[in-house]
């Protein structure tokens, strides 16, 4: 099938990459012109396990190529993904200024039959609206022309996106007529292979689907981040607590991890637009709001800590923080919890010695004028004279350090770990001071 994607960001670039994987012509666009010339050089701006070669693979058999051109893709596709980004607003509301440019062009430069179909995550009501935007532009013109518009939205993760993608638990379908959905249905063959994971309905309910979905992940994570807190308190250890109520499958063991706080571009956004949505439409999400303030204050608890130990003057003070990224496996750092403790640990006066596999550019591009953080080339590097170290993301190259090292190399024997990565005893076993999350 013919396929065109607007927007090669995490969502965009992988869904048009894995339909490009499995025999579709797929045409992406993209407004950011850096972006295109790395592609077509085959090179890909983001790090994301497995997608460069892919990306490369399907670029060098022609099944995958990249644009600037609107009308080009437009008239490339059938089906037209939108999968440009939706930022928060300032009022928490989801900025759809994008989404709604993006459907603008499709019905300025379409001539013939599109299914358009909205992967952003988009507020409920989005698909109606794309809907009367590529009306009026038809309208402007004074043609008529036939079209779809669907919602399909995307669940992947990232670090895991591309076998998120090509093995989904499942893949939800939002739309109305009966020839959207049989098309998205022969698209996703391939992906919906053993048994069906197609789960049809209505628009609305598929765009809310999504943000349900997260919002149910967040809740998770902070009522183990707040009960954390209780089990610090009650000399209890939140990791047997996550094993013993894991272990009940209605519970299931999945995102029961405390730690220092969710980050990333997805859960924070999403548990704000959809309170926003609750708030316009005259109710409220009082668990939301409790989660998300839950998640304020979690990512205080590292300096908290930190202060507790070292007193709140940290002038003078060299903290080496391993991991930047907001969770291993990709080089994404927003909202990353490691984003406010280096702030925060700077404006106490400390300076940071850090260090992340493949999250250093980015960290260099964000606080790039802070003459308090130094970006060092290693693991090991970073704890050159530094007072403590501090673990932020359980990279699976932090989980077996040489703990003599890092001894050897601490001006103190400290570790603070936002994500509970190591084992109480034994790393006390080797000299250590130990503050971990909700364990005593
Ligand atoms: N990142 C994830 O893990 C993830 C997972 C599921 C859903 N989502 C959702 O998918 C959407 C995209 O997220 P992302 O992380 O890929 O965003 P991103 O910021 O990485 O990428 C968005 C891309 O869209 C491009 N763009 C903006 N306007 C455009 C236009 N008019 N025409 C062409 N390109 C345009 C931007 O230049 C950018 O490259 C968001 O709604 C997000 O909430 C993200
Ligand atoms: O038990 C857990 C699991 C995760 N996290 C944190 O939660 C954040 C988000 O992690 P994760 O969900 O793995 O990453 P994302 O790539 O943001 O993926 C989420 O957001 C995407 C965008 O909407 C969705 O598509 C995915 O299904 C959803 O998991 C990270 O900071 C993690 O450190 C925890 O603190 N504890």
């Amino acid at each position: 099938m013919k396929i065109s994607v607007i927007g090669t960001g995490y969502v965009g670039l992988v869904t048009g990459t894995c339909l490009a994987e499995v025999g579709n012509d797929v045409l992406c666009l993209d407004v950011d012109v850096n972006k295109i010339n790395l592609l077509k050089q085959g090179e890909i701006p983001i790090y994301e396990p497995d997608l460069e070669d892919m990306v490369r693979r399907n670029v060098s058999v022609g099944r995958l190529r990249f644009t600037l051109d609107q009308a080009e893709c437009t008239d490339h596709g059938l089906v037209q993904f939108i999968a440009v980004g939706t930022p928060p607003d300032e009022d928490g509301s989801a900025d759809m200024q994008y989404v709604t440019t993006a459907a603008r062009a499709i019905g300025q430069n379409m001539q013939d039959y599109k299914l358009i179909v909205d992967k952003s995550t988009v507020p409920v009501g989005t698909v109606d609206r794309v809907r009367g935007v590529i009306y009026e532009e038809l309208a402007k013109r004074g043609v008529e022309i036939d079209f779809s518009v669907a919602s399909n939205p995307e669940f992947l993760k990232e670090g895991a996106a591309v076998d998120d993608f090509m093995r989904p638990d499942r893949i939800v379908i939002g739309a109305d007529d009966d020839k959207a959905i049989e098309l998205l249905r022969t698209l996703y063959t391939p992906f919906n292979r053993n048994h069906d994971r197609l789960v049809v309905m209505d628009a609305r309910s598929a765009e809310l689907t999504k943000y349900a979905a997260n919002a149910m992940l967040a809740t998770r994570i902070s009522f183990m981040n707040e009960l954390a807190l209780l089990a610090e308190k009650l000399g209890a250890d939140i990791e047997h607590v996550r094993r013993g109520i894991g272990s009940d499958p209605r519970i299931g063991y999945h995102f029961l991890y405390a730690g220092c706080g969710y980050g990333g571009s997805c859960f924070p956004k999403d548990v704000k637009a959809l309170q926003r949505t609750a708030r316009e439409n005259g109710t409220g999400l009082k668990i939301l709001e409790a989660v998300e303030a839950v998640n304020a204050r979690q990512k205080e608890v590292l300096l908290d800590k930190i202060r507790a130990r070292f007193g709140s003057d940290l002038s003078g003070k060299t903290f080496a923080l391993w991991g930047l990224a907001f969770k291993p496996n990709t080089d994404d750092m927003r909202e990353a919890p490691s984003r406010m403790l280096i702030t925060g640990l700077l404006a106490q006066g400390a300076a940071v010695s850090a260090y992340d596999p493949v999250a250093m550019d980015e960290t260099k591009r964000l606080f790039a004028s802070e003459p308090g953080l130094k970006l060092a080339n290693s693991s090991m590097s970073a704890l050159e004279g530094a007072d403590a170290l501090i673990v932020v993301t359980e990279w699976k190259m932090f989980r077996s350090p040489d703990f003599s090292e890092i001894r050897r190399k601490l001006r103190n024997a400290v570790i603070f770990d936002g994500r509970n990565i190591y084992d109480p005893d034994s790393i006390r076993t080797e000299g250590f001071e130990y503050f971990s999350i909700g364990r005593p």
